[in-house]
């Protein structure tokens, strides 16, 4: 077994704390971007990145206890398409990279993410 291999991919992209400041910084880079940007005109953000904070740590691995609400009821209407989604994974991809984050965990990541697509762009999916 490698080292790698065994640690959860929550472990290796740095933990919690980690976690916690690379949610907040991919905010960050979504709210500068003048495509995503206006989706969370009226989120408060505080309390997503916390939601994000817990479905993703649940996602990758790490904790389980995502208390927020299912995702397709959160994303639905919105008009949020395939290529909105590619676009928050990219921020998100970016943020991992300048963390340090190995490719193969990077890719890892997007994987996981990828599972989510259908919930979130719902029925925006014809776009992208
Ligand atoms: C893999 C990608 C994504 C994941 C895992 C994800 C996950 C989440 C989670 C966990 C919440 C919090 C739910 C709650 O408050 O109970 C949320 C809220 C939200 N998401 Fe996403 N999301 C993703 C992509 C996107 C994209 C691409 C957009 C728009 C471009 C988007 C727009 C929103 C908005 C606007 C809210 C807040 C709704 C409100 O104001 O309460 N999300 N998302």
């Amino acid at each position: 077994m490698t080292e790698n291999s065994k640690d959860s991919l929550f472990d290796r992209l740095g933990g919690a704390e980690s976690l916690t400041i690379m949610v907040k910084e991919m905010y960050e880079s979504v709210l500068r971007d003048e495509e995503l940007a206006p989706f969370f005109a009226n989120t408060p953000m505080e309390r997503l990145h916390h939601m994000q904070f817990q479905f993703l740590a649940s996602a990758l691995d790490g904790p389980a206890g995502y208390t927020g609400a299912e995702l397709t009821s959160v994303h639905a209407g919105r008009g949020i398409t395939g290529q909105h989604f590619a676009k928050f994974c990219g921020h998100f991809a970016e943020t991992l990279e300048r963390h340090g984050a190995s490719p193969q965990d990077v890719d890892e990541v997007l994987g996981r993410l990828a599972l989510y697509k259908d919930k979130i762009t719902g029925d925006a999916n014809v776009d992208g």
